[in-house]
């Protein structure tokens, strides 16, 4: 390191520069150090006066002090026990101790009584500025400006009242190479020593040292803290283990998915976690990695399941290190499954339209067996709503959140129905995945499994759903694994059931276990006010209002009587919107076999209902069409108000929307 020459020209020499600098005389040659020399010029044209003999600099008022030092809080923290062993080494012999901040106000000054009343005397105490500009050639100034340790001995100092003194300071750097702050040790003239110069050196490096290990330290917690945010966020649960299995670090979802307390559970082995397992093993004695494993664990009387995966740690050249194991819920991996493929409930209640009786029932018993989790069994026609009805329920039951599965058990072969419900392990049969499959059952965990067409399903395979309705837990095909599934079934269909098992087509048992709360969806022949109401409500919807029907197509689809239901319902509409050439669908847009079977209607064929069920329709659908404004629909019907509410009490007609008068 470089460090100015001491003691190079003899006092006397530097005394007769000094004063040859102060008359503006030319100095004798070599009588001054050139670094001197050049602070000397800087001084005198900053205006500062050798002679001046009370040297006032400014000192820092308490307030301003309490910020320099917070500034430099760190340093302060860091420097501290250095300068108290500095000051072990020189007590005694009048030296005096002083850290300044990157500007050159003092910090801190450590020294004997003795030594500390000097200081003051010469205004070396905290707060006071020791700049070049404020004070002068000393070492703590110079050093700040040569950006080196440097050692000012007597008349050196540019100030005559410092003469007394000798400085040996050193800056403190950061790891950028910006000053911090200077080190400092003041004593008498009499005593420099180029000793105290290395000491004060050495004194600082250890403070930069210090420095830049907490700089470090402070960058690997500040990583670490980072780290385990970002892991903690991650919905997958993180494992790190070293070579022989023991737990190094555990995320907190690691944590809230095994059940465990993140600290304790450090440090404990992977088979006192997970159980005897055969991947520990694996992964522990062959090193071999793997992927989604299936981890089926017991804890607190509750069976959790898991996907789990492993990757080794191999450091460049220390080789194994340990393993990285995620963990993941499987039910979520089902969530996600479900929600890729579209397997969710789409539609809620309020999206059974209808203005009869029957469907307000329908809905009201929906909205009961949404509140509880037993099974749910809905019967009617097809085309009725019966899908419908069921991804409602789902959403308003408790499970919405979950996922809703629905398996139509009349359309899928026989032979693969199992597998399908119940899944099947790897290698099962030809064909099968080697991973092995979850069955709809699994899929559905958590949410609903709506089992459409149960009437459909095969005599054998009656039995096994039988099963797991009563135990909600599967084994997969091939497999002997228990897997506990929490699913509610809603299953539907259009056939008797009750026929069914009187001719030996259904299992008495079965229905038994479905028929719990049994909800009937009545056809559209049955509610004929719900025709007319679900045709100008679709055409609304689907044309903005923009197209209608004309009275007689109206009329003559009033009449028919919809075999298909509503999904009839809507077909036809579509075709009307595609056959119309303008905004009125007239007669003859409408489909000839609707028309055919309307127009017989004329003749007498027609489901012909009675006065008080027509009038009962017409409210209803006033009722609705005024969006629940009374006024509105008393006005629409002809009728006065106070009636309309007589006949909407005795009828017991449900509005909308709460009453506006
Ligand atoms: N009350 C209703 N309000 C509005 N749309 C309805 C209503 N009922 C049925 N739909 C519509 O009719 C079509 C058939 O409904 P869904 O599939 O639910 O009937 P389903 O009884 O399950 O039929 P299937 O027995 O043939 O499976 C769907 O497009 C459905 O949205």
């Amino acid at each position: 390191m470089r460090t100015s020459s001491v003691f190079a020209p003899s006092h006397a020499q530097v005394l007769a520069g000094w004063e040859a600098f102060r008359d503006g005389r030319e100095l004798p040659p070599g009588a001054v150090r050139p670094t001197i020399l050049r602070s000397w010029v800087r001084c005198r044209k900053a205006g500062l006066e050798p002679e001046q003999l009370g040297r006032m600099p400014p000192i820092l008022d308490r307030e301003a002090l309490r910020q320099a030092r917070e500034q430099s809080a760190a340093l302060l923290a860091i420097a501290g026990p250095v300068l108290r062993d500095l000051h072990d080494i020189v007590r005694g012999t009048g030296f005096i101790i002083a850290l300044t901040d990157g500007h050159g106000v003092v910090l801190e000054v450590l020294g004997d009584r003795q030594s500390l009343a000097y200081a003051a005397s010469i205004d070396l105490v905290e707060g006071s500025d020791w700049s070049e500009r404020v004070s002068g050639t000393n070492a703590m100034g110079l050093a700040l400006i040569e950006r080196r340790p440097v050692q000012v001995v007597g008349c050196e100092h540019y100030l005559r009242p410092l003469h007394i003194l000798t400085c040996s300071a050193a800056p403190i750097f950061d790891a950028a190479g910006e000053i911090l702050g200077v080190l400092d040790v003041t004593g008498p003239r009499d005593l420099a020593h180029a000793h105290t110069l290395g000491m004060v050196i050495a004194a600082a490096r250890a403070v930069e040292r210090q420095l830049r290990l907490v700089t470090v330290t402070n960058e690997v917690e500040r990583q670490s803290r980072t780290l385990d945010v970002a892991l903690n966020a991650m919905r997958d649960g993180m494992l790190v283990v070293d070579q022989r299995g023991h737990v190094l670090q555990l995320s907190a979802p690691a944590a809230a998915l095994l059940g465990l307390d993140r600290q304790s559970a450090a440090g404990s082995h992977l088979s006192e976690l997970f159980g005897p397992q055969r991947w520990v093993t694996d992964l522990l004695r062959r090193g071999l990695a793997f992927q989604d494993e299936e981890i089926t664990l017991t804890r607190e009387e509750r069976t959790l399941r898991l996907l789990a995966s492993a990757r080794p740690i191999a450091a460049e050249r220390e080789g194994l290190q340990g393993f990285v194991i995620t963990l993941r819920e499987a039910r979520e991996v089902s969530r996600l499954v479900q929600r890729v493929r579209g397997d969710v409930a789409r539609f809620e209640l309020t999206d059974v339209l209808g203005i009869s009786e029957a469907i307000h029932r329908v809905r009201q018993e929906a909205q009961r067996a949404a509140a509880s989790d037993l099974t749910v069994l809905i019967i009617g026609e097809s085309g009725t709503g019966k899908e419908l009805l069921a991804h409602g329920i789902h959403n308003a039951s408790r499970r919405r959140g979950g996922p809703f599965v629905a398996v139509n058990c009349g359309a899928i072969p026989k032979s693969l129905l199992e597998s399908e419900l119940f899944g099947y392990e790897g290698g099962a049969f030809t064909g099968a995945d080697r991973q092995g499959r979850p069955g709809k059952f699994e899929l559905a965990d958590g949410g609903t499994l709506f089992l459409d067409e149960i009437g459909d399903m095969p005599l054998e395979m009656q039995a096994s759903l039988l099963r797991v309705l009563q135990d909600r837990r599967v084994v997969r095909v091939g497999g002997s694994r228990v897997i506990p599934v929490d699913v509610r079934v809603i299953a539907a269909t259009h056939r008797d059931l009750h026929r069914e098992v009187a001719e030996g087509n259904f299992r008495a048992d079965l229905l038994y276990r479905l028929d719990v709360l049994t909800i009937r969806v009545p056809p559209l022949r049955e509610r004929p006010g719900d025709v007319r109401f679900l045709l100008e409500t679709l055409i609304r919807r689907r044309t903005g209002g923009r197209r209608r029907f004309s009275d007689e197509a109206m009329e003559a689809l009033c009449h028919y009587h919809w075999p298909g239901n509503v999904r009839e319902l809507e077909n036809v509409l579509e075709k009307c919107l595609h056959m119309a050439e303008g905004d009125v669908i007239r007669l003859r847009d409408l489909p000839p076999d609707v028309l055919e079977a309307a127009g017989g209607a004329g003749e007498g064929k027609a489901h012909v209902a009675p006065i008080s069920e027509l009038e009962r329709e017409a409210i209803a659908r006033a009722c609705w069409q005024a969006g629940g404004n009374l006024a509105e629909a008393a006005r629409l019907l002809g009728i006065s108000r106070p009636t309309l509410y007589r006949k909407i009490r005795s009828y017991g007609i449900r509005l909308p929307r709460p009453l506006r008068a």
